[in-house]
């Protein structure tokens, strides 16, 4: 999100992207890339260089790349624009467990950069498995292609999720990073920073006057995140067994809403401000006990069923699922954030493979009216209200509200007033990478999340992880696919007096 009112063009450089030829870099990054390309975003002086552990030609890794391009791009593709994006690639083979490969790929790297004038300015995108992030910066260090350069060109280090699978897996590849490369020049990408609707909350929060006062304890009864999806774990079963929607999804996407719902009003819009108040409610939420951790989630792990018109099988069927596995493919957590303006608001979050529906939101219950004086309708019976922030797929903003139903007496309904981004803004489909790429090539990590912050978000969700594993199958509950969750998820807000928020 650039923090300067024009677009900036990014200075010349070398994009190279580690994991060329796999999912992300042809499901995301290169239609990325194109859109970037396609709205002259993108420097002139510019080359892509792929890297593979296998021998690869540039040709073959250009056609792949197109293929890729025509699969996922977003929009229709001009091939002209395509054509010219691609001609900038490059293919290196060069495997981190391999040393002399990488001496090779520095001067592969440096003759490319003379070719292209790109001025040393370099971006290394790591689009591996987690495994190799340390192993490939490593080498990066060791054969100073990272190094601060003494004429001024910067080295930037992109790195995918997961970041860490525990709090000490986190720490331990954050102190790995900034060996090599220092907090300013590290970009940790989480995807859910690159949605417009996310990046909307510090707008809404921010640039409206009317919502700060009563962004507190005294008027807001508590939050929820619901990060519910349809699809179930597909091909993903190795992946996803080791790691379970707990891991996949809170300390990231769930905690990037939380921060952003939460956080104090920073004092400049740069990246050094609001990332310091991100890390700052992170690290007051409060820290449970394994025994209150026990107490204050759900895990649950989906049955076959039916989601829409597909049939999905149980969870521990899928290929590459242990058939015993304990893995949950739903969490629902409660949570509290120990400060003035959160004491005593809880925040409940919830996400889940293989639902029913596919929905994205935060929605904030202010408390009721102390005191209605109509007599039709008591005051607890009157609709809640709630500020709906709508993620996907309903990207934009809703208010419920109470209303007199039009006739003689007073009569009383809950009502909603919705602004979505499609009916005001016409904007074309982008993959959601656009914003992140284009910052980190313009050295905005505003959008990126920092190591304190990520540190703050996996020492929250410890005790929930050290708690489940040690009850290994107890507690996990079942539901069907398609459903909408365990029925204890239920449970959780109605011991508290509370609901889900369904929507309609
Ligand atoms: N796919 C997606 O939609 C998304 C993926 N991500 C993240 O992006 C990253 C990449 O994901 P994805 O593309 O799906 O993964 P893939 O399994 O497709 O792997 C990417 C590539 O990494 C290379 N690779 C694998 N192991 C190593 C290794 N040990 N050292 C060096 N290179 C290696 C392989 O290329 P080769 O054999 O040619 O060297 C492989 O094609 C992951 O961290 C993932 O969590 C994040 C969001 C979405
Ligand atoms: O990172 C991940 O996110 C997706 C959900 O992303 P969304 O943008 O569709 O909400 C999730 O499916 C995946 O398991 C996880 O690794």
């Amino acid at each position: 999100m650039t923090t300067q009112t024009d677009p900036t063009l990014p200075e010349g450089c070398a994009f190279v992207i580690f994991g060329v030829t796999g999912d992300l870099t042809h499901r995301l990054v290169i239609p990325a890339l194109y859109n970037l390309a396609e709205a002259n975003l993108l420097p002139e002086k510019f080359c892509v260089v792929g890297i593979t552990r296998k021998e690869m030609s540039s040709d073959d890794l250009r056609a792949s790349l197109m293929k890729g391009l025509h699969d996922f791009a977003t929009r229709p593709v001009d091939d002209a624009v395509a054509e010219r994006l691609l001609y900038c690639v490059t293919a290196v083979s060069a495997d981190p467990g391999n040393p002399d490969s990488f001496d090779k790929l520095r001067e592969r790297l440096e003759k490319l950069e003379a070719d292209r004038a790109t001025g040393g300015n370099r971006l290394f995108y790591l689009a591996t498995p987690p495994d190799a992030f340390a192993p490939i910066s490593r080498e990066l260090g060791r054969t100073g292609l990272l190094h601060e350069d003494p004429g001024g060109a910067w080295r930037r280090l992109v790195v995918e999720k997961p970041f860490g699978t525990d709090l000490a897996s986190a720490k331990a590849l954050n102190a790995e990073l900034l060996k090599i490369v220092p907090e300013h020049e590290l970009y940790r990408i989480d995807h859910y920073l690159g949605k417009e609707t996310v990046q909307n909350i510090l707008v809404l929060r921010f640039a409206n006057g009317m919502f700060e006062p009563i962004w507190n304890r005294d008027h807001i009864e508590h939050v929820q995140i619901t990060v519910e999806e349809k699809l179930g774990v597909a091909h993903r079963g190795s992946f996803y067994d080791a790691t379970g929607a707990l891991r996949d999804m809170v300390p990231n996407h769930l905690f990037q809403l939380l921060s952003l719902v939460a956080m104090e009003p920073p004092a400049h819009f740069n990246a050094h401000a609001v990332r310091s108040a991100k890390a700052e409610v992170l690290t007051a939420i409060q820290i449970q006990s394994e025994t209150e951790a026990l107490k204050n989630s759900v895990r649950g792990q989906y049955v076959s069923g039916r989601v829409g018109d597909t049939e999905v099988i149980d969870y521990r069927s899928v290929k590459d699922v242990d058939p015993d596995s304990t893995t949950e493919t739903y969490a629902a957590l409660k949570l509290t954030i120990d400060n003035w303006r959160w004491a005593g608001v809880p925040f409940y979050l919830r996400t889940g493979k293989a639902l029913g529906a596919k929905r994205t939101e935060v929605a904030i219950k202010f408390k009721q009216a102390p005191f209605a004086m109509f007599r039709c309708t008591p005051v607890q019976e009157l609709s809640q209200n709630y500020l709906v922030i709508g993620i996907e797929p309903v990207e934009g903003i809703s208010l419920q509200f109470n209303s007199k139903i039009p006739g003689p007496t007073i009569a009383i309904d809950g009502v909603e007033m919705t602004f979505e981004y499609k009916d005001y803004f016409k904007v074309a489909p982008s993959t959601g990478y656009e914003t992140l790429i284009h910052d980190c090539m313009i050295g905005d990590n505003i959008l990126f999340q920092r190591a304190d912050a990520i540190e703050a978000g996996w020492a929250v969700v410890q005790p929930f992880l050290d708690a489940w594993a040690k009850a290994a199958g107890k507690g996990l509950q079942v539901y069907r696919a398609g459903s909408p969750g365990p029925d204890s998820a239920e449970a959780l807000l109605t011991r508290d007096g509370r609901n889900w928020r369904e929507p309609g």
